[in-house]
């Protein structure tokens, strides 16, 4: 069987307020990114699987006989939205040589890899195909690079696989799935989350999936339409760290100190409620400076509730220092533990306040960049209309 060649991108995310307490059934409210991660699905007849990870150096192939033998025996094909196989990922561990509990990036990636394409295969012939993915976010740092990634493989496999049709028609650029095909994708897509998070809440993938602004609350996902249009500085903080073990000292901790850490999430939950309640007065209403005043307060408040769950970072206290001097507020985003932290900048900041901050805190050794948010969720492309250095990357495989 050779399948058709699928070529997707979906988009990072920023989270405003709610990360961690999303995990524990409270409110998040999240927002995509302009940085998106690529993704280029190719039929072949070599016999092999292979996949192609420039960010994080990993480039592997697969013979198809040897993944057939991974096929769990307690067959039939498996419908999306069900807990993990946990047969398909022991032997997928085994196979790739996972020998700890601890999987490190080319395993996670692999491994989330595998579990799709088995999964979504398992029940006709395994294809011989080879995926090759690119992004514009830094890998691990908080921007849902790993959601990004999950959705990729989703909406690539499912297509590939037949399960929902390439929207794409000849004479488009790109083009989106309909409402039925996006659940089914944020599915599997929660499925890899899945393996590369242990307990992920589902927020990132279905930002990747639908783009935007949204509130998310126990797996259910809100769009927000009407939101007003902020300015946000991205920093990283270059401070490698892992969601999957942030999101599991948390949860240690509110197992420790429940009758602690449960206030902590609340308010957490009351800062998202508020935020959302004041983006929405801001659409109606003429904006003040009021309005900021507000949001840049419920920033430093979360900013002080993610210390107190632990997941707070030197790096992170210095980038809120260093804004703090020019009047500007930020907190940590996604995971935290060092990764990335957002600013708001006011519609008055000035273009001289946001370059000098920057330099401040390139000097600190972070990367940072003004960004625009709420770009579109995973999207099918035609490959000559996507950007050329991305092409060009892909190119190479
Ligand atoms: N472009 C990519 N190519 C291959 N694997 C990737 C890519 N982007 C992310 N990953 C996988 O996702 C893992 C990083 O996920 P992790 O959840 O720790 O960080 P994040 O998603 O960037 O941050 P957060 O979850 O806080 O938003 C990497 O170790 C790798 O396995
Ligand atoms: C830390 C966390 O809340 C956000 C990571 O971007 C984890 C999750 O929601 O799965
Ligand atoms: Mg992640």
């Amino acid at each position: 069987m050779t399948v058709k060649d699928v070529f997707v991108s979906a988009p990072g995310k920023a989270i405003l307020h709610g990360e961690h307490a999303v995990v524990h059934g409270k409110v998040a409210l999240a927002v995509s990114l302009n940085l998106r991660t690529y993704l280029r699905l190719k039929g072949t007849t070599t016999g092999n699987v292979c996949i192609n990870l420039p960010n994080i150096d990993t480039f592997l192939c697969y013979d198809l006989s040897e993944l057939k033998q991974l096929i769990p025996v307690s067959c039939g094909k498996r419908e999306e939205g069900k807990p993990l196989d946990a047969e398909l990922v022991r032997k997928l561990r085994e196979f790739i040589g996972v020998t700890n509990g601890n999987l490190d990036t080319c395993n996670m990636a692999t491994l989330s890899f595998l579990y799709i394409y088995i999964s979504l295969f398992r029940s006709s012939e395994l294809p011989s195909l080879t995926v090759s993915v690119w992004s514009e976010l830094p890998t691990g740092a908080g921007l849902g690079s790993s959601a990004a990634y999950s959705v990729c493989l989703a909406s690539a496999l499912l297509c590939a696989s037949g399960a929902i049709p390439a929207p794409l028609k000849e004479s488009d650029q790109s083009a989106r799935w309909c409402q039925e095909d996006l659940e089914q994708i944020n599915s599997w897509a929660f499925q890899g989350e899945m393996i590369i998070h242990g307990n992920p809440s589902g927020v990132d993938n279905a930002v990747g999936t639908w783009g935007g602004m949204l509130r998310f609350l126990a797996g259910k996902i809100i769009p927000l339409s009407r939101v007003p249009l902020l300015r946000i500085l991205l920093t990283n903080t270059n401070v490698p760290r892992s969601t999957k073990v942030l999101v599991a000292g948390v949860k240690d901790k509110i197992n420790k100190f429940p009758s602690i850490m449960t206030p902590v999430l609340d308010s957490v939950d009351a800062i998202s409620c508020t935020c959302e309640k004041i983006l929405s007065e801001m659409t109606c209403e003429p904006i003040t400076g009021e309005h900021y005043n507000i949001l840049e307060e419920l920033i430093d408040m979360n900013q002080h509730h993610l210390n107190v769950m632990g997941v707070g970072h030197p790096s992170l206290d210095t980038l809120c220092q260093v804004t703090l001097t020019k009047g500007l507020h930020s907190k940590l985003t996604g995971a935290g533990g060092g990764g990335c932290g957002i600013t708001l900048l006011r519609p008055e900041t000035d273009s001289s306040v946001v370059q000098t901050t920057v330099q401040d805190l390139k000097d600190c050794g972070f990367d940072c960049w003004e960004t625009s948010i709420g770009g579109p969720g995973v999207q099918q492309h035609s490959p000559l209309s996507v950007k050329e250095e991305v092409l060009e990357i892909l190119n190479r495989y």
